[in-house]
């Protein structure tokens, strides 16, 4: 579990953040939810500490992160797996070499052993014959799967994945959140997840946060996403075409 105590973060005089408490699951799907501009990114960077946070506490499973010295945080950065926007893969090495990478870094297996962990992961992402490939010459989808191989390298027990679908076509979209909820349950890691996507939202969106100018506007289920009167979170969901035919038809 992750949880957050009154975080606050701003940018000189832009708050940006404004005194959020959460608690994300274990074994779940964490959705974070909010317009362009609202905090999404700026919240995720902070959790994992590529921010600081002016104010307030983020625990991983009850140790304080912001509380950890430097040498504390690298051991807790260990435990975590990150799939940034647009896959960022490293395009001058291969798909092999790009799963290694983590390995080669934070681990102490020999090379037998990281070899044998590159091709569990790539083979638990449904990527067969492309070790030596490079990212130019794999699909955007493919492209996913590696960087989510790559992100599960280390055994992670918490996974943060920045618009992990963008720039795919919905069916693939489907197919890689689906992925992203079965490694979850699989390895009861606990995810978190920015989108803007109510597609995603309506498929893997088991515990979801919206995030309305910096301030937690919202938090629930997908089921009860449909039958809130917070104006805010209606007034984004039902900006989505998927949502405005549901309205339609129901
Ligand atoms: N490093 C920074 N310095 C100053 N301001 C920043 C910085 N990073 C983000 N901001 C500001 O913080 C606000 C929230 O940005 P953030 O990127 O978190 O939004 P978002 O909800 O992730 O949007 P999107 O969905 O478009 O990615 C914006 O006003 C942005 O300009």
């Amino acid at each position: 579990m992750i949880e957050l105590k009154n975080i606050n973060k701003s940018f000189g005089e832009l708050d940006v953040l404004n005194d959020i408490s959460i608690q994300f699951e274990a074994g779940k799907t964490n959705l974070i939810i909010g317009q362009s501009g609202s905090g999404k990114t700026v919240l995720l960077k902070s959790i994992i500490g590529l921010h600081e946070v002016d104010n307030g506490h983020i625990y991983y499973d009850d140790r304080d992160f912001t509380r950890m010295n430097f040498s504390e945080k690298k051991l807790i950065r260990k435990e975590m797996g990150m799939v940034f926007q647009g896959g960022a893969l490293f395009d001058s090495m291969t798909v092999e070499q790009n799963v290694l990478f983590p390995l080669n870094m934070f681990s102490d297996m020999n090379e037998s052993q990281k070899m044998e962990r590159v091709n569990f992961c790539l083979n638990r992402v449904n990527i067969k014959d492309a070790n030596h490939l490079f990212p130019a010459e794999i699909s955007g989808g493919m492209q996913k799967r590696v960087a989510i191989a790559r992100a599960i390298a280390l055994n992670p027990k918490y996974l943060f994945c920045d618009e992990p679908n963008s720039g795919l076509d919905p069916v693939t979209a489907i197919l890689i959140d689906n992925l992203i909820q079965e490694i979850t349950k699989e390895f009861n890691m606990t995810t978190i997840i920015n989108t803007h996507d109510m597609n995603s939202v309506m498929e893997i969106g088991e515990k979801i946060v919206f995030i309305n100018k910096g301030h937690k506007g919202w938090e629930g289920t997908k089921d009860e996403i449909f039958n809130t009167d917070n104006d805010s979170l209606n007034d984004f969901v039902f900006a989505s075409e998927l949502f405005k035919k549901i309205k339609k038809t129901s």
